[in-house]
């Protein structure tokens, strides 16, 4: 091929997908690349089969509370391990069918192969070299696996491997309790494997606020063992996998390896470009534009590391798409912060972080659920919300929770600070009667009483009853 085409994507992932629906919408002068399996990782082996495997892991756990709301006969169910994951994987499929529509009406302008950078405007596929106006860069993260824990073959696995297993080990291990750790330790508990789970870190799930993350261990404790603030390592004992810690080890069958993800950045060919490469060997990427420095070539999804979430890999995507086929780029203004981690009760951050604010110039807020009434009504009374608000102004900076809804109370809060709502107007808003965000009210009404009152006139001053049956 001797043309040069306006723009080269390298990764057919959700940025690339993203990034494709720009560029198509501008030329059809470009090409697609992608290596290994077409149909996004998110569907293929990230948040879609990990949610369905969560669905069936809590579906099963909610018999815990049949025999409270009257509901005889919950001893005697059992769980069909190897339905279940023939489950996720015949909806994985379905999930990897709808990203694989785009890409197959391509034709040849879609490329399987590994891509590698030859400078600016060179790509080599193939043993083919392109050339590019514009290059989009979206080769997304792969699992971390310390090299010697390889030596244990499939028993060391992965969420590239988990949802292929047939059946389930009986005893095994989660190392790394970040959002990967969390959401598949609980819901691999709930499908009847003996776990044990360990993170380095104090905290869990990418929690910062330290009273949230001591409800959210304590409630996972309840369920399995967790050992946190030690690096877990590998060895063998009389044969068996042994996990070891500096003060603690244990035998199991197998072990689920989540310290993290790495870009897939492996002889891409990033020192061709001319740009200075960081520690990690990343180029600067503008994630307003997502730009690297001036030349042009746009860097998009998990690999440019700065938010490894679905959402934002799309925004990257739609960015470089747009600014890929323009003479200048244009800037994008980012959205609030939001992440959810799907264990239950869920664990969501939203807005500022506790560890980017002064403590002294921050106000807090706080609801427990332990006596909210619909959440008690559903057997689901447990977890934590803090709100973060500026004294001066009252408006809402920041929250973090692990409380029954979450993710939607997330969404509305994601709503609230995104338009830099004050305390007293999101107490202006409707609460219905009984609604898990009556236990959000609770904590902005906890906010309310730290600010100037508000007028007599203003609804956002009715009080609490405290009362479970009106709160
Ligand atoms: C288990 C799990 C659960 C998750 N759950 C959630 C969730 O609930 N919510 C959420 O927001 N996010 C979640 N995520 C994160 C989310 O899946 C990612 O942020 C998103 O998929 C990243 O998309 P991407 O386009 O950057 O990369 P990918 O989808 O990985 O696409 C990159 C593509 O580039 C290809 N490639 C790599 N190198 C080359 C090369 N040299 N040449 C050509 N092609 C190449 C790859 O093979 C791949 O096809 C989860 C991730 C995992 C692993
Ligand atoms: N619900 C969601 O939004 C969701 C779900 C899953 C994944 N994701 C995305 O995928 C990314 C990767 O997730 P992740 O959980 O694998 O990575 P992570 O980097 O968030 O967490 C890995 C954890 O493993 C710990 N760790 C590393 N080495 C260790 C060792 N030897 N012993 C014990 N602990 C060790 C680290 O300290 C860290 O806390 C996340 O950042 C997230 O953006 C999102």
């Amino acid at each position: 091929m001797n043309e040069t085409f306006d723009v080269v994507i390298v990764g057919a992932g959700t940025a690339g997908l993203a990034a494709l629906r720009e560029v198509t919408k501008r030329t059809q002068n470009f090409i697609l690349i992608n290596d290994g399996p077409w149909g996004t990782v998110c569907a293929r082996v990230g948040c879609m089969p990990s949610k369905t495997l969560i669905e069936a892991a809590n579906a099963f756990h909610h018999r815990g509370t049949f025999e409270e709301f009257g509901i005889r006969g919950a001893g005697s169910l059992t769980l069909d391990v190897a339905a279940a994951l023939q489950r996720v994987r015949r909806l994985r499929d379905k999930f990897v069918a709808s990203t694989l529509k785009t890409t197959e009406a391509l034709g040849q302008r879609a490329i399987s192969g590994r891509a590698r950078l030859l400078g600016v405007g060179r790509v080599e596929v193939n043993g083919h070299e392109l050339r590019a106006r514009h290059i989009i860069i979206a080769t997304g993260s792969s699992p971390v696996v310390p090299a010697p824990w390889r030596a244990f073959g499939k028993r060391v696995l992965t969420t590239d491997t988990l949802f292929e297993q047939e059946t389930l080990p009986s005893r095994m291990a989660v190392i790394g309790l970040g959002p990967i750790g969390v959401e598949m330790a609980q819901a691999l508990s709930r499908l009847g494997v003996d776990m044990v789970a360990f993170g380095e870190q104090p905290t869990i799930a990418g929690l910062r606020d330290i009273r949230v993350n001591a409800v959210a261990t304590d409630l996972l404790k309840h369920e399995f063992p967790l050992f946190l603030g030690e690096k877990a390592d590998l060895d063998t004992a009389d044969g068996r996998m042994r996990v070891r810690t500096r003060v603690n080890e244990t035998v199991v069958d197998s072990v689920l390896v989540s310290l993290g993800r790495r870009p897939n950045i492996d002889n891409l060919g990033l020192e061709t470009l001319g740009v200075e490469l960081n520690a990690q060997g990343l180029p600067p990427v503008d994630r307003h534009t997502m730009q690297i420095a001036d030349i042009p070539v746009f860097m998009a999804g998990d690999i440019n590391e700065h938010k490894p979430l679905l959402h934002e890999a799309a925004d990257e995507g739609h960015i470089a798409g747009i600014n890929a086929t323009r003479a200048a780029p244009v800037r994008f203004t980012r959205r609030t912060p939001l992440s959810i981690v799907f264990s239950d009760p869920g664990i969501a951050a939203v807005g500022s972080r506790p560890s980017s604010l002064d403590v002294n110039k921050t106000l807090m807020g706080e609801m427990q659920f332990k006596h909210q009434g619909r959440a008690m009504a559903g057997q689901r009374n447990k977890g934590v919300l803090r709100l973060y608000a500026q004294p001066e102004t009252g408006r809402l900076l920041g929250a973090e929770m692990c409380v029954p809804a979450a993710e939607h109370m997330a969404h509305l809060l994601a709503l609230a600070i995104g338009r830099s709502l004050t305390v007293h107007e999101m107490l202006r808003m409707p609460f219905y009667h009984p609604v898990l965000e009556e236990g959000l009210r609770t904590a902005l009404r906890g906010l309310s009483k730290q600010l100037p009152s508000c007028g007599e006139s203003d609804l956002a001053g009715c009080e609490a009853f405290d009362a479970e049956a009106l709160d």
